[in-house]
């Protein structure tokens, strides 16, 4: 496992995808108690995609998740799929399945982005205005919270990346990516299925106070270069995925293949 520094980022190589899930795993759990010693409750935003939901399942396999106190613990996403409760490709579903089904998390600290299906919701719009509302509940909550856009301060944001760049459903050249007034947007035309989705935005990410990006895969690291070098966030979104104090990747060989090391 190596380490490089880029202008605020700190990235972390693992040998492999399992073991960038595992230790993901082990890093936010620990991360969970080490908050819990000093405040709470602590927010948490999730993601989905194949990386972020192995990490979730080595969090369900590991014993370190009885030592969290979950009711101190709410759970976000930073981005969903607009699709019907319950669909099998939605972030929620398989993040239930994976872990949260098997945690004592109460009902009220788990924040899904409203289904396609659900009372009052016809459009991503709709789902993103809805959510919003939610965030802004908590708004100020934690301690530090600045005056900055009604969310919580995330203690930790999980974003995936896809190969073009994309974190959350900000896409590379997409109109999500200029909205700064407000929190949640819905997006259509995502380049990823499906084409309908609900996103954090950059004001809503920003006030994270972490964010973690994990990324395996050759096919990410193109974009994981041009990400940790700062590139241009409309080519690269994932460049401007920024915590308040810390930006973490945690990456497999093969995605910071073309990173330039510490040693160089
Ligand atoms: O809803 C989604 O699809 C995710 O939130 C998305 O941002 C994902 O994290 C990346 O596309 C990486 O996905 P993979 O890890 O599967 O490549």
């Amino acid at each position: 496992m190596t380490a490089t520094d880029g202008p605020g980022r700190l990235a972390v190589v693992h040998p492999d995808a399992a073991t960038l899930a595992a230790a993901t795993a082990a890093r936010l759990l620990l991360r969970l108690l080490d908050g819990q010693a000093t405040h709470r409750p602590l927010h948490v935003g999730l993601t989905g995609g194949t990386v972020g939901i192995r990490t979730l399942r080595e969090m369900a396999a590991s014993p370190l998740r009885d030592a969290v106190d979950w009711t101190g613990v709410h759970l976000w996403w930073g981005d969903e799929r607009f699709l019907p409760s319950g669909h099998p490709d939605r972030n929620e579903t398989q993040a239930r399945e994976a872990l949260l089904d098997a945690l004592p998390v109460p009902v009220g600290n788990v924040h899904a982005m409203p289904a396609a299906d659900a009372p009052g919701i016809s459009t991503p719009e709709d789902s993103a205005a809805a959510y919003a509302a939610e965030l802004a509940r908590f708004a100020g909550e934690a301690p530090g919270d600045d005056a900055g856009p009604a969310v919580p301060s995330f203690d930790v944001l999980l974003l995936g990346m896809g190969p073009d760049g994309h974190v959350a459903s900000l896409f590379p050249g997409h109109e999500a990516l200029e909205v700064v007034d407000r929190t949640v947007v819905g997006v259509h035309g995502s380049p990823k299925p499906p084409p309908e989705r609900v996103s954090l935005t950059w004001p809503a990410i920003e006030a994270a106070r972490e964010v973690w990006l994990v990324v395996a895969g050759a096919d990410k690291a193109e974009a994981a270069a041009r990400g940790l070098a700062g590139d241009d966030v409309t080519r690269t979104p994932a460049a401007g995925a920024l915590g308040r104090r810390r930006t973490l990747w945690l990456l497999d060989v093969q995605a910071a293949s073309e990173v330039p090391t510490a040693d160089g």
